[in-house]
């Protein structure tokens, strides 16, 4: 009986244990979701939506280019805390503070994923050039069809008659009797004509580094400039805008909006002339310290003189707000233009001297054989080709990757 009574009071015991535990461990955690929710009401909006903006900043920004704003962007707009601006004289950078953009910040992975697009960009050229050697003889029909191969990746003729005069000469000099070995000679004869094209774009030299970006339509120009502030950015140098492309309606309010979230400064304006908006964004650029300014402008044609006029001003305006200015003047060409690309060198060399050309799109339909032509005909530094969309898909040239690339 007594043993009875002390197991039931026990297990009553027991049940009224497991229900005090139940109840404090309600009431903790209800408290608990009280001072969380306190917490988070008391926080801004702006805080509480940050992971959101976080994400959608952290999309490749390149489509975005071609996407409307929401809302119209103000006119000329800062980062979201506006840099001080102070009095800064203009003095040229220490050479110690000089940098250039290489290929050596790109991580192992990233490099090797980079080979294969540009490989797959050029795979069309690759395999017209590389199949003809296997099991071929060096006779006049291996020449023939190499003179083929080379004309339709673009080369042009110039290019393709002096790699053509300088291989022969190299198998009989080197007396090569394999094919493999006369596309090996053709490789080192590549890589001597496209070597001299590899130049790296150096920062530091002037402050601010005035960039003139220019081009034909839709060649890649407004996408260029994105990928290259993010690459300067990564070089720690902090970039203004010009919104210079005040003909393509929308272009002005994309950079504007695109500026905005990627903390980078866009000076812009209403009145339609390009070369104020560039005279602005070097005077503003002076007075932050801003170490480089990057100048718009509207695709065109070289046959449309007066837009070619347009370009002149704009370059020397750019030379009153800064007498050295531009430093650089960078075409940008869409590599799958093919012999136009050359055309659109000259013109524009002729009319502005450029310092430098980015090819982009390399991953389409491109043959890549023009920068055999543009290093035969004008050889002006390539700072970067683009084989894509994405920032990493825009890299600094290297003529030794691009002959690998071709030729394998
Ligand atoms: N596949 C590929 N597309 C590219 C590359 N570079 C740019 N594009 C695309 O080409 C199109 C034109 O690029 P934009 O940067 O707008 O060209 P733009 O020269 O500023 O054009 P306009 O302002 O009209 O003169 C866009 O759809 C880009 O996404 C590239 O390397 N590869």
């Amino acid at each position: 009986m007594n043993s009875s009574v002390c197991a039931a009071t026990a297990r009553v015991g027991a049940k009224m244990m497991a229900a005090v535990t139940s109840i404090v461990l309600i009431l903790n955690f209800m408290t608990f979701a009280l001072i969380e929710y306190v917490d988070c009401i008391r926080l801004p909006a702006t805080y509480r939506q940050a992971p959101v903006t976080a994400v959608l900043t952290s999309f490749p920004m390149f489509s975005f280019f071609k996407k409307k704003p929401q809302e119209p962007a103000p006119l000329a707009t800062s980062p979201a805390t506006p840099a001080p601006a102070p009095e800064m004289p203009v003095v040229p950078a220490p050479p110690e503070t000089q940098t250039e953009i290489v290929a050596a910040v790109t991580p192992a992975e990233q490099k090797q994923s980079w080979m294969a697009r540009l490989k797959v960009g050029l795979s069309k050229t690759s395999s017209n050039l590389t199949t003809l050697f296997v099991g071929a003889k060096i006779d006049e029909d291996l020449y023939e069809e190499l003179e083929s191969a080379l004309l339709m990746s673009d080369a042009g003729v110039d290019a393709t008659q002096f790699l053509l005069t300088e291989l022969k000469r190299k198998v009989r000099n080197e007396k090569l009797t394999e094919a493999a070995q006369v596309k090996t000679a053709l490789r080192s004869l590549l890589l001597e004509m496209l070597t001299p094209l590899q130049k790296p774009l150096v920062l530091g030299q002037h402050q601010p580094l005035v960039m003139m970006i220019t081009g034909v339509n839709g060649a890649g120009k407004t996408t260029t400039i994105g990928k290259l502030a993010k690459h300067l950015q990564a070089h720690h140098q902090s970039v203004l805008l010009a919104a210079g492309d005040t003909f393509r309606a929308a272009a002005r309010e994309q950079l504007t909006v695109w500026g905005e979230r990627n903390n980078v400064t866009v000076i812009a304006q209403e009145s339609g002339d390009p070369a104020a908006v560039a005279f602005d964004a070097v005077h503003s650029a002076q007075a932050r310290g801003t170490n480089v300014v990057m100048v718009d402008t509207a695709g065109r044609l070289p046959t449309q003189l007066h837009l070619m006029e347009e370009l002149k001003k704009i370059k020397r305006v750019i030379a009153k707000g800064m007498s050295s200015a531009p430093h650089e003047i960078l075409l940008i060409i869409d590599g799958n233009t093919g012999q136009n690309a050359l055309t659109q060198v000259k013109a524009f060399d002729d009319a502005l001297g450029l310092t430098g050309l980015v090819v982009t799109k390399l991953d389409g339909t491109a043959k890549g054989g023009v920068l055999a032509a543009i290093a035969r005909a004008r050889p002006i530094p390539v700072y970067f080709i683009g084989v894509g969309e994405q920032i990493e898909d825009l890299q600094p040239f290297n003529a030794q990757e691009f002959v690998e690339a071709l030729l394998g």
